[in-house]
């Protein structure tokens, strides 16, 4: 198949393909850094699931007579540090929520964040994939990380997800993300990260090159325009 067939194909009406010839053609369009489409991964956690806010209700409700930390005073992307400076067992008693059949799942949607994202997967030249690490207690957190993707964004979406613990191993061109540092085997990845903005990352102050989304409200459409321009990697 001719690439501008394929490009046609892969814009307004790719989702007319059968699965494994889309898979063929989305990674024979964006493979190339010279390719022509941009390709947006989208962290889970932080970003689309409410994990701050799923994992404090339920850690009140589990340890009511517990001291915990309000949402305002986290700090630091480890909940589990915290919670252990707090006092040293509520470290394991933390972890203990997110371990627990039903977390992940549980998880509300953070505002603004669903509709973003099949709003991108419908944009033009656009490839958008969610991008999110597991815990390594795997009993319920993979199944229920592909559940909430279906729930919440249909079963097509699910050739969307890519779990990983090591993020910097994922060429794309944008990574919206939460966590301020992230790190792997990779060291200069190739996506830029857009550090979306959490009840524990609000305070830090970022470098000048460094682009932030204040939520799923702020422009994130012009980010990925911006992108585009940028990086040049578009259809002419
Ligand atoms: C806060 C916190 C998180 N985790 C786990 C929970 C998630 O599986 C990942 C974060 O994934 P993301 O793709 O970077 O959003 O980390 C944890 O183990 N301990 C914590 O304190
Ligand atoms: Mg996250």
């Amino acid at each position: 198949m001719l690439p501008s067939t394929t490009a046609r194909l892969l814009g307004r009406g790719k989702t007319l393909l059968p699965d494994p010839f889309r898979r063929i053609c989305i990674n024979m369009s964006s493979s190339s850094a010279s390719g022509k489409r941009l390709r947006v991964l989208v962290d889970m956690d932080g970003v689309l699931a409410d994990f701050e806010g799923g994992f404090l209700k339920k850690y009140r409700a589990r340890y009511p007579d517990e001291p915990f930390v309000s949402l305002d005073d986290r700090r630091g992307f480890w909940v589990s540090m915290q919670y252990g400076q707090l006092r040293s067992d509520l470290c394991e008693k933390a972890i203990s929520i997110w371990e627990s059949k039903g977390f992940f799942m549980d998880l509300e949607p953070l505002p603004g964040g669903v509709e973003a994202v099949k709003e991108m997967a419908k944009m033009d030249d656009t490839d958008v994939f969610i991008c999110t690490s597991p815990i390594k207690h795997y009993k319920h957190c993979p199944y229920e990380k592909y559940a909430w993707v279906e729930k919440h964004l249909g079963h097509d979406f699910l050739e969307q997800v890519i779990l990983t613990r090591d993020k910097t191993l994922i060429a794309g061109d944008i990574l919206i993300d939460d966590k301020p540092d992230i790190q792997g085997v990779v060291p200069k990845p190739d996506w830029e990260h857009i550090l979306f903005t959490a009840c524990h990352n609000k305070h830090l102050s970022i470098s000048s090159s460094q682009r932030r989304l204040l939520s799923w409200m702020d422009d994130w459409r012009a980010v990925l325009d911006s992108k585009r321009q940028r990086g040049a990697p578009c259809l002419a």
